[in-house]
């Protein structure tokens, strides 16, 4: 639906999305192919347009060119949103949508020439049928072309209006969607369940002599789990900016003006890169914060990973977009250098980068300007030596492609630090909005520093690469991250009750919200079909001969 809804004509709208809403029909994206994902020029399935029926005729021409991945295709979908070349009078125009039915309506038996099925087991992912799709002369209607950015019109002239990068603009959409829905509450779900678990645990003495202390208190635990709660509210506020980016730019490609395509493509892909790579291990960090408990499938965490370390590939391969992001980077630097303008989410390339953190006092890195600067210069730095280094190597002769080849690794680097300046940034923003409100605001704005804070931490030698903190100050900032553990540690239950996840929803013995961890394991244990199977087929068939057998030898 939200590829109809972004690609179509309002006539096309009108008459798939009713049809869609009200599970007449059940859709399925189907664009990755068994050779190319990431490479969408590259697809090999066609469709060419015969001028005498009206139709476009979809093939799959070699077995690489197999649909392969598309979710809902392995047994649900009735229809598909096919990618395939588009092909008029022998000339190919390039990768274009069309709505293929799949199934017929009546049986759910495959359409004439259709052959689909499912992909098999996966790492996970189990609630969706990812499927593959072999198409063999399959014909669709002219109109079934989505068409509001392109069209073929009725004697084969094909008619563009825009961008033809537009075609991947749904893309853009489902990306910005996933963070808010999906991505982001995933990791807070971890911390939910790890940090309720937390103060549950009770493990060794703090101090000799004492009760058992609950694992929350020790500061390494801490370390371990309150950076990602902090993230967790970082990528929240990030995500209210970038929907309002989002849905002004959405407004704008909707009257067919594609000026802020080329920033939301680039910032999007970005964020959707560190987000998710950042959650992924966050939610891992908290598994492996819970001890042997977490290891069980009754915590609800293993599968909270699972799940999640697909969206590093899904809807964009990380590396692959931070390098889209870094292109874009690359060219507004120049822009910025040469005096055009630039968009606002790159604005901060034109100003001066500052020579020297001015810190004198470890409470100094509590300020939000001072580490929204520190990350600002990186993000300018890192991006500036990336970007002189592949001048240097075309001056040097390299052709263009050769170039950017040679410098990758640190084109990604810059642009995860354009990235994370972003997040740090529209925190402390998001802070200083919080002002209505005095105790949620202190409590937000521990958490806005220890986020901050962390990245420096754990990112240290970004910071000290040109001299820009010195080894005084990171003392100074490690410090201050370290009280901040201790600071946010005694807000860290409510901060995550604010999530206001059910317990049905968290699905985790370990994080219900009455904290009975040992019963509810117990109780869930003893569902397992190990304990419910009568009579014990193992014994029965496998150990009573072996002991029968080990006896009667003695
Ligand atoms: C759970 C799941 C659900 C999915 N659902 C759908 C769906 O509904 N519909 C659909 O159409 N597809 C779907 N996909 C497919 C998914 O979109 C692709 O797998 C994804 O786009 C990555 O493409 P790829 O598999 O070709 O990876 P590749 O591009 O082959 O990546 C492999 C490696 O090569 C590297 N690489 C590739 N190109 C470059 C480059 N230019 N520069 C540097 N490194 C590069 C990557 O960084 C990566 O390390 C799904 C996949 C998964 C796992």
């Amino acid at each position: 639906m939200e590829s109809i809804l972004a690609l179509s004509t309002d006539e096309q709208t009108a008459k798939w999305i009713p049809l869609a809403e009200n599970y007449c029909i059940l859709g399925s994206y189907a664009q990755t192919e068994l050779g190319h994902g990431t490479y969408i020029r590259g697809f090999e399935t066609t469709a060419t347009f015969n001028i005498s029926t009206q139709e476009f005729v979809l093939n799959t021409p070699k077995i690489s060119a197999m649909k392969w991945w598309p979710g809902e295709l392995g047994r649900s979908a009735t229809h598909a949103v096919v990618f395939a070349q588009l092909y008029i009078k022998g000339k190919c125009y390039g990768v274009h949508p069309f709505i293929v039915q799949i199934r017929s309506l009546h049986d759910h038996s495959p359409a004439p020439g259709v052959t689909v099925g499912d992909i098999g087991p996966k790492m996970e992912f189990n609630h969706i049928d990812n499927g593959y799709l072999l198409l063999r002369d399959v014909r669709v209607p002219r109109e079934n072309m989505l068409s509001r950015f392109c069209e073929v019109l009725a004697d084969g002239t094909y008619v563009k209006r825009g961008s033809e990068k537009i075609n991947y603009f749904n893309m853009i959409i489902i990306r910005v969607k996933m963070l808010s829905n999906e991505v982001v509450p995933t990791l807070m779900k971890a911390c939910t369940i790890a940090i309720r678990y937390s103060v549950v645990r009770r493990q060794c003495e703090l101090k000799p002599g004492d009760q058992e202390a609950k694992i929350l208190d020790y500061q390494t635990q801490q370390q371990k789990l309150l950076p990602m709660l902090a993230t967790a509210y970082a990528f929240h506020f990030m995500n209210q900016y970038m929907n309002e980016l989002f849905s002004k730019g959405y407004r704008e490609i909707k009257q067919r003006n594609f000026d802020s395509l080329p920033e939301l493509h680039a910032f999007s892909s970005g964020l959707k890169a560190i987000y998710t790579e950042h959650c992924t291990a966050g939610v891992e960090t908290c598994r492996k914060a819970c001890g042997g408990h977490g290891y069980s499938l009754l915590s609800g965490l293993p599968s909270l990973y699972t799940r999640l370390a697909a969206s590093c590939t899904y809807e964009g391969e990380n590396t692959v977009l931070l390098l889209q992001t870094a292109r874009f980077l690359v060219k507004c630097l120049g822009a910025a250098h040469s005096g055009q303008p630039v968009p606002p989410s790159v604005a901060y390339l034109s100003a001066a980068n500052s020579e020297r953190c001015l810190v004198r006092d470890k409470r100094d890195f509590l300020q939000p300007d001072v580490y929204v600067e520190a990350y600002r210069h990186v993000a300018i730095r890192v991006l500036s030596s990336a970007a002189a280094k592949l001048q240097a190597l075309v001056q040097s002769g390299a052709e263009q492609h050769e170039a950017w080849h040679q410098c990758t690794v640190q084109l990604v680097h810059a642009a995860k630090a354009h990235c994370h300046y972003h997040v740090v940034k529209s925190f402390a923003e998001a802070v200083e909005k919080l002002g209505q409100e005095a105790g949620i605001q202190r409590m937000i704005k521990h958490l806005c520093g220890l986020f901050a804070l962390h990245g420096i931490f754990s990112n240290t030698g970004d910071f000290l690469h040109d001299g820009y903190i010195s080894g005084d100050q990171v003392d100074m900032m490690t410090a201050s991250y370290l009280d901040l553990l201790a600071i946010v540690r005694k807000d860290a239950v409510p901060l995550v009750d604010a999530f206001d996840f059910t317990d049905e929803t968290l699905n985790s013995a370990l994080g219900s919200y009455d904290g009975q961890v040992y019963r509810r394991l117990y109780q869930w244990a003893q569902r397992s079909p190990s304990n419910t199977k009568q009579p014990n087929q193992a014994y029965e068939n496998y150990l009573k001969p072996l002991f029968q057998n080990g006896l009667s030898k003695l």
